[in-house]
């Protein structure tokens, strides 16, 4: 049988780490690494040791792929994920809080529809998406997700905004408020804020509390949920990446999982 090809947008922490656990699947080619103009010669160095075969380009080439894996960035859905939807082509996405955008979730279905394709939201650094979606459907009632992270993680945020993270010395609230606010204001950190709402209460009705906390090395994720089902109380200690703070190993082994998941018989 053919290899499945495959295009991966963003080659930064998670683009390289994927790469590298991906290296030996059979059935599997990595045909294409799409990036930014500016960061082309740092993807061609990447793919040079883990990719040999791959194209390097600005865009997604328009014939020879199967599969699009997103691991890039908000912006990267419009540009990139839809285009290739709409060409019929399947795509999984990590920018899970791109979906914030108003119209977006809507485009992103359309695109699918129109190209007889289907796009896949990966749970990412979160678990119990599949008991979460599972519960909506007997009705929930309050979703609340908690994200806390070093200070280190929210640099670069409007966490910044009014306060020295370097200095901080006690868990510090920096956001409170809808999934959607959270991953519009912190498009790198709160993805799986934005992930645990599609699967649950939506976006405006999950409260999300963004916490920055020099006691924790971790990447710590927690969701509370109460619905007819019953309740729950997920903790998640993740293990951020060397390469980025901000982004936890699980997301990458998340992505792998959902590559893989076009290439097996079964799966679990
Ligand atoms: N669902 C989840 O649990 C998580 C999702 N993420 C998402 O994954 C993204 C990538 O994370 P990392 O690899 O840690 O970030 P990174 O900053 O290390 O790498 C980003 C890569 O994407 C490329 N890029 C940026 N904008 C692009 C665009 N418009 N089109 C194509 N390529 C583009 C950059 O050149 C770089 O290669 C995050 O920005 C976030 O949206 C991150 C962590 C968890
Ligand atoms: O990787 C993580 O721990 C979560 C994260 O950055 C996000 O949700 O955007």
């Amino acid at each position: 049988m053919a290899a499945l090809k495959l295009a991966l947008i963003g080659c930064g922490a998670i683009g390289t780490a994927v790469l590298e656990l991906l290296r030996a699947d059979a059935g599997l080619q990595v045909a294409a690494i799409v990036v930014p103009g500016p960061s082309l010669a740092g993807a061609r160095a990447v793919a040079a040791q883990l990719a040999p075969g791959a194209v390097v380009a600005e865009a997604v080439p328009e014939a020879g792929i199967d599969l699009v894996l997103e691991a890039a960035g908000h912006a990267a859905i419009e540009a990139h994920v839809l285009p290739a939807l709409r060409r019929g082509v399947r795509c999984i996405v990590a920018s899970v809080g791109a979906l914030s955008a108003p119209g977006l979730p809507e485009a992103l279905e359309q695109a699918a529809r129109e190209g007889g394709a289907q796009v896949q939201l990966i749970a990412g650094a979160i678990g119990a998406i599949d008991a979460l979606a599972a519960a909506r459907i007997g009705g929930l009632e309050q979703v609340r997700y908690t994200g806390r992270k070093p200070p280190r993680a929210w640099q670069g945020t409007p966490a910044e905004e009014g306060r020295e993270l370097a200095a901080l010395t006690e868990p510090t609230v920096i956001f409170e408020g809808s999934a959607r606010q959270a991953a519009q204001l912190y498009p790198k950190n709160a993805n799986v804020a934005a992930t645990v709402s599609l699967a649950g209460l939506g976006l405006d009705r999950t409260t999300v509390r963004l916490i920055a906390d020099p006691g924790v090395s971790e990447n710590v994720h927690q969701v509370e949920a109460e619905g007819a089902f019953g309740r729950f109380e997920l903790t998640m200690r993740n293990q951020p990446l060397a390469a980025n703070p901000k982004t936890s190993a699980l997301t990458v082994y998340s992505a792998v999982r959902a590559v893989r998941q076009h290439l097996l018989p079964l799966s679990v």
